[in-house]
């Protein structure tokens, strides 16, 4: 992530040619949509997922009414798809994960910044030693 977001940072000086200086310096539109589309590719993926694990388990309990069974535990065998589906899943979670680090730099937030705002939301027990915080010298703008 902290290398990600590094790539992304520094392409504010690159040509055209790249994606991500184009998504960093031209209409903020650009990577707004996109940021929303993959989110919701996301969710879509996330319900593929559900949709081959649930069909999964009814066609076990399927197959043990058919024998008269009447188990306490059902064996269910996941397909290859659901493998499929989940990788799917990490890999729009993945293209989410980049539009939103592009969005924030576009803002000048850092991934530091980030970071230190998710570490506020810990408690003290969660929270690692040395975890980075919101404080004046990461955050300006407070
Ligand atoms: N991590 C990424 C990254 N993730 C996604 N993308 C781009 O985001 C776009 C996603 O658009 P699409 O949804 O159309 O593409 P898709 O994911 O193939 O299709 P879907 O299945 O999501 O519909 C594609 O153009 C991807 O190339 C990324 N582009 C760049 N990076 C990183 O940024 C660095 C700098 O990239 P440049 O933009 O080439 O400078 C790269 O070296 C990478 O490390």
């Amino acid at each position: 992530m902290e290398a990600l977001a590094a790539t992304i940072a520094a392409r504010r000086e690159a040509g055209e040619e790249s994606y991500t200086h184009r998504l960093l310096v031209g209409s903020v539109d650009a990577p707004l949509k996109k940021l929303m589309e993959e989110a919701g590719e996301v969710a879509l993926a996330a319900k593929d997922v559900e949709g081959w694990a649930t069909s999964s388990v009814a066609a076990a309990l399927g197959f043990d009414a058919a024998r008269g069974a009447q188990p306490d535990a059902v064996d269910v065998q996941l397909p290859a798809e659901y493998g499929q589906a989940v990788d799917h899943l990490r890999y729009e979670a993945a293209d989410v994960v980049y539009h939103l680090l592009v969005v924030l730099e576009r803002y000048g937030v850092g991934l530091e910044e980030f970071a230190a705002e998710l570490n506020n939301r810990m408690t003290e027990q969660e929270r690692p030693d040395g975890a980075i915080r919101l404080k004046d010298e990461y955050v300006r703008r407070r």
